[in-house]
């Protein structure tokens, strides 16, 4: 089954929007990991196992995991993921993009090494660096587009015109989202990644790019407006949206009970994102 098919079995089964970031901080797990050498796997697989009804996709980022060594408990969840809880898409946050030589590793090592079944990517460098990514159908490409940070303006938001445009100047985002449904979604495996912190680019977005999937993280500790987001966002079908949130699931409690304090932050979400899209 490709990502495309799972992410939409996933929205049906669940009735849930929610994606559960995993970007683990070993300073902000609870004390009874403390001396813990498997801490990073421990906790995020009691985090996985108490969410994964709540969810549409996990998303673990993968820095999280490198800048820790753990690239190994970054395996073993993946794995843990695909077999205590098929069906539950895992999208790799790891915003790669690089000349097609090196891109075509960065997809092995995404698609092959840590078998997520999609992966961020950076469009920066053009059609060729996502190529490698785009050739394997049955995975996802969540290309950036319009990111939840501050500076995403700075150069996303600039004025810009193709050669040969007649019309006005418009955002380089746009020109992402455009250049993305037209050319770059020849196998129909690619999303965007929009921020919530975005609402009024979060609307332009889904004019310019019918029902393709939205990555949309923001939420929680950015502050980003959840309800917005499925009023400006949603697609015709009231899906589209994988609506990730880390931080505010993954430490809603330092105590004993997080793995239940981020059951109640991932239902809490779902809830609002439901209650949203039936309005
Ligand atoms: O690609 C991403 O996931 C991403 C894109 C973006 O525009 N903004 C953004 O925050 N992210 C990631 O989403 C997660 C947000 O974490 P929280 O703010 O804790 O929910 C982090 O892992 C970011 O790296």
């Amino acid at each position: 089954m490709t990502f495309m098919q799972q992410l939409r079995q996933r929205w049906d089964a669940s009735g849930s929007l929610v994606c559960v970031g995993l970007d683990p901080e070993p300073a902000k797990f609870p004390r009874r990991f403390a001396g813990d050498a498997d801490a990073v796997f421990g906790f995020c697989r009691d985090i996985v196992d108490a969410t994964a009804e709540f969810a549409c996709a996990f998303k673990p980022q993968i820095a999280h995991f490198a800048a820790l060594g753990a690239e190994d408990a970054l395996e073993r969840l993946v794995a843990h993921i695909h077999s205590v809880h098929p069906g539950v898409p895992v999208i790799l946050d790891a915003k790669r993009g690089d000349i097609g030589s090196t891109a075509q590793r960065y997809a092995a090592e995404a698609f092959d090494r840590y078998a997520a079944d999609a992966v961020t990517a950076n469009p920066y460098l053009g059609g060729d660096s996502l190529q490698p990514f785009l050739e394997r159908a049955d995975r996802g490409v969540v290309v950036l587009c319009r990111t939840s940070n501050p500076g995403g303006a700075d150069l996303q938001d600039l004025a810009v015109q193709r050669d040969g445009d007649t019309g006005p100047a418009r955002p380089l985002y746009q020109h992402v989202a455009e250049t993305a449904a037209r050319e770059w979604n020849g196998h129909g495996n690619v999303a965007l990644v929009v921020g919530a912190t975005w609402p009024e680019q979060l609307r332009e977005v889904r004019a310019i790019v019918g029902d393709m999937p939205l990555l949309v993280p923001g939420v929680g500790a950015q502050g980003g407006d959840a309800e917005a987001v499925v009023r400006n966002a949603r697609a015709a079908d009231g899906t589209g949206l994988m609506v990730s949130s880390s931080r505010a699931i993954l430490y809603a409690s330092a105590g004993d009970d997080y793995a239940e304090a981020a059951a109640r932050a991932a239902r809490a979400l779902r809830d609002t994102l439901d209650a949203a899209r039936r309005d």
